[in-house]
């Protein structure tokens, strides 16, 4: 599974604390930034590209954090074919993706510590989308919003 993360300045210790976790774990990830704790860089520069590869379908999933996950969560929904969602419990984390696709998870370094953070993580990469009839037949009606913007 190709993985991406990133992290503004809010999210950057963390991002870096989970990446290595990831890579020691054995997964092929790719990291979007930032490169260093800047406390004046936005979250947007970082996790609109990665969302831009997951929604392009250059990697399977994507991992995003800020000090929230709130503005992580509003910008990479914005990219065409990314389902991304701020997720704090174990339920959402994996039937984000088994009914909505959900292909980013987001999270608060504020809010969640890195031991939940971690598990957070490990069910969503764990989750599978179900394919069933009626997810489809819901995510075809958002995905008709990325064709006519309304
Ligand atoms: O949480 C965030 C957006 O939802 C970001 O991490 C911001 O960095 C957060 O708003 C904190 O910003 P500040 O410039 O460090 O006050």
């Amino acid at each position: 599974m190709r993985i991406g993360i990133a992290a503004d300045h809010g999210g950057f210790t963390m991002k870096e604390r989970m990446a290595a976790a990831l890579r020691e774990a054995g997964y092929e990830l790719t990291d979007f930034g930032a490169e260093r704790l800047d406390p004046d860089d936005d979250y947007p520069d970082f996790v609109i590209p990665l969302a831009q590869a997951v929604g392009e379908g250059k990697l399977d999933r994507g991992i995003a954090f800020c000090s929230s996950g709130v503005g992580a969560s509003i910008a990479a929904n914005k990219v065409p074919g990314a389902r991304a969602a701020l997720i704090h419990d174990d339920y959402s984390a994996h039937q984000g993706v088994e009914h909505d696709d959900m292909n980013i998870i987001c999270l608060g370094s504020l809010v969640v510590g890195y031991a939940q953070s971690w598990e957070l993580v490990r069910a969503f990469l764990a989750a599978t989308f179900s394919g069933a009839e009626r997810h489809r037949r819901r995510l075809a009606k958002v995905a008709a919003l990325e064709q006519c913007g309304r």
